[in-house]
């Protein structure tokens, strides 16, 4: 269970806030996606969670412990990170993942580590790419490394900053249908940064928009109204339903 309540932060301390009284609950295993357009203070909120940004307001408690207050490594087996550009790192795919360990490993990593990594990696299907060099990765391949490597930190919180937005619409399925999946048979609870609203509705279970540095509405699908998307994304749009299934259709010329 996670617990995220009133963060308010600023870059500048002086500045306008970028976050107000921001709160909200995560059961364990379910899957959130934040929502909200440019600027709107997505990353921060991932950023003040990990506690690269110190918020002035609010805490964070995942499983009832106060997260601002554990020791780098606690933090580290509790919380996952995997930023929007995970950058070009110069080691192999095999290590890149296994690096998810090093908050378990003592002084050389177990079997039980090793078989963690080599288990995370057939799940993401990049067995063919563990000898390779991280830095000659194609965006989307190193995006899913970096997930691997999330994944085998083991947390109770994974936080994923558009974690799709460098793979094609094969792998941003396969890649959210894993994460759901092992969220659900770990119950780790996850946060998803997402701008495609219908790959949203598919894989997550609770919808935070956030406008205007403050939350607009949290809750499950019946909160994913036209009215919400208009207000947040200044977007006029149609839910359909396909397959029981509900399919956002945007008509962005329509001024709304
Ligand atoms: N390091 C920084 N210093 C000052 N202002 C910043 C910094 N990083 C972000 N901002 C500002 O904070 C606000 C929120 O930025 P943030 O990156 O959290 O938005 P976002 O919702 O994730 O946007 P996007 O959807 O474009 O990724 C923006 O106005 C941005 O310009």
């Amino acid at each position: 269970m996670v617990n995220v309540e009133g963060i308010t932060f600023a870059y500048n301390r002086t500045g306008k806030n970028v976050l107000e009284q921001i709160g909200f609950d995560i059961e364990e295993g379910q899957c959130i996606a934040v929502l909200g357009n440019n600027g709107a203070g997505k990353s921060t909120l991932l950023k003040c969670i990990d506690r690269i940004c110190h918020a002035q307001e609010g805490s964070v408690a995942v499983d009832g412990k106060d997260v601002f207050s554990m020791h780098s490594s606690e933090m580290a087996q509790n919380i996952a990170y995997v930023p929007q550009n995970t950058g070009a790192i110069n080691m192999t795919v095999y290590d890149a993942v296994l690096l998810g360990r090093r908050p378990y490993i003592k002084w050389d990593a177990a079997k039980e580590d090793r078989e963690i990594t080599s288990n995370i990696i057939c799940k993401m299907k990049l067995e063919d790419y563990i000898l390779r060099n991280v830095s000659e990765l194609s965006g989307g391949e190193a995006q899913k490394v970096a997930l691997a490597r999330a994944l085998a930190q083991e947390p109770r919180l994974l936080l994923l900053d558009e974690p799709t937005s460098n793979l094609d619409p094969h792998n941003q399925h396969e890649v959210l249908r894993l994460v759901r999946g092992i969220a659900k048979e770990r119950k780790i609870s996850v946060i998803i940064i997402i701008h495609d609203l219908n790959l949203a509705i598919r894989y997550c279970d609770r919808f935070l928009f956030l406008d205007g540095a403050k939350v607009y509405s949290y809750g499950g699908i019946e909160t994913m109204t036209p009215e919400a998307i208009e207000e947040v994304y200044k977007m006029h749009v149609h839910i359909i339903e396909y397959m029981d299934i509900p399919v956002i259709v945007p008509f962005p010329d329509v001024k709304v």
